[in-house]
């Protein structure tokens, strides 16, 4: 399959059946779009249909195109061809491996070089302030710590073009660091979020409501200061609290 530039969903119906107000959303390569909208509203609906690469056949009716096309069947249904990788909230590792076998049998499976192992880690140790080392038990990992892994893992070894993320607030992670990142190889990253550090880093949100897309924002000026500023705050929060776990004591800012 040729590269993906974009993916384009065409709207269906909220949840009373009626057609929902956006009829259709292009998404490019590099770009990161925000999900929002009250609980219950069907964000995750949303989500669970660009993971199918629904065609009309789930609840919503939603079809997604890629690159302007329907996708062939086999990239629906074939796992190596998978374009969709998914980052939950709740991530847990089954495997009783370390971290560097598991990257390496990764790495293997999609015919890439074990040398983006050491990589991976690397980048993984940006996105947390708990370091990973080669030699950590998966199965020992923190919450923030696996999201880091899964994070740079996804960045570096998968191939798949799109990303979707479901709330990774309070996630012991470099949230928009893991963003940038992902953004940054070109993936297109679709995130459900209500953490304004994150919903204000995507260039557009889509705003469910009811089962249905009813609006589009595209972040503005005074919305990406308002997003600079908070997330300094944030990124601060986040160092305070590795001096707390680390059992240092907090100073005053200058
Ligand atoms: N367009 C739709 N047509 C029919 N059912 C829908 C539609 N959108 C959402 N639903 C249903 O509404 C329910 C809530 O949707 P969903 O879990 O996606 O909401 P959410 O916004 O992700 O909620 P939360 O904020 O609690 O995670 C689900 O049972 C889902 O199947």
């Amino acid at each position: 399959m040729s590269e993906i530039m974009n993916l384009t969903i065409l709207g269906g119906v909220n949840k009373e059946g009626v057609d929902e107000p956006i009829r259709s959303v292009e998404i490019s390569r590099g770009e990161i779009v925000g999900i929002v909208g009250p609980t219950g509203s069907g964000k995750s609906t949303l989500i669970d249909d660009i993971e199918q690469l629904a065609q009309g056949d789930t609840p919503t009716g939603r079809t997604i195109l890629v690159n302007g096309e329907k996708p062939a069947a086999n990239i629906r249904v074939d796992p190596r061809k998978k374009l969709v990788a998914q980052l939950s909230q709740n991530m847990h590792f089954l495997a009783d491996m370390t971290v560097e076998e598991f990257l390496q049998m990764h790495a293997r499976s999609r015919g890439k070089d074990e040398s983006l192992v050491s990589r991976v880690i690397e980048l993984a140790n940006t996105l947390t302030g708990e370091p990973i080392a080669p030699h950590h038990h998966l199965t020992a990992l923190s919450g923030g710590q696996s999201r880091s892994l899964m994070t740079a893992d996804i960045a570096v070894i998968s191939d798949s073009p799109v990303v979707l993320i479901d709330e990774v607030e309070n996630a012991g992670i470099k949230k928009q660091e893991a963003l940038q990142l992902l953004a940054g190889e070109g993936k297109i990253v679709v995130v459900v979020t209500h953490d304004p550090v994150l919903a204000l880093m995507s260039s557009r949100r889509i705003v469910i409501r009811n089962g249905g897309m009813v609006d589009i924002i595209t972040t503005s000026q005074e919305e990406q200061d308002v997003c600079c500023k908070i997330s300094e705050v944030d990124n601060w929060l986040m160092s305070l609290r590795e001096t707390i776990r680390r059992g240092d004591i907090v100073e005053q800012v200058a």
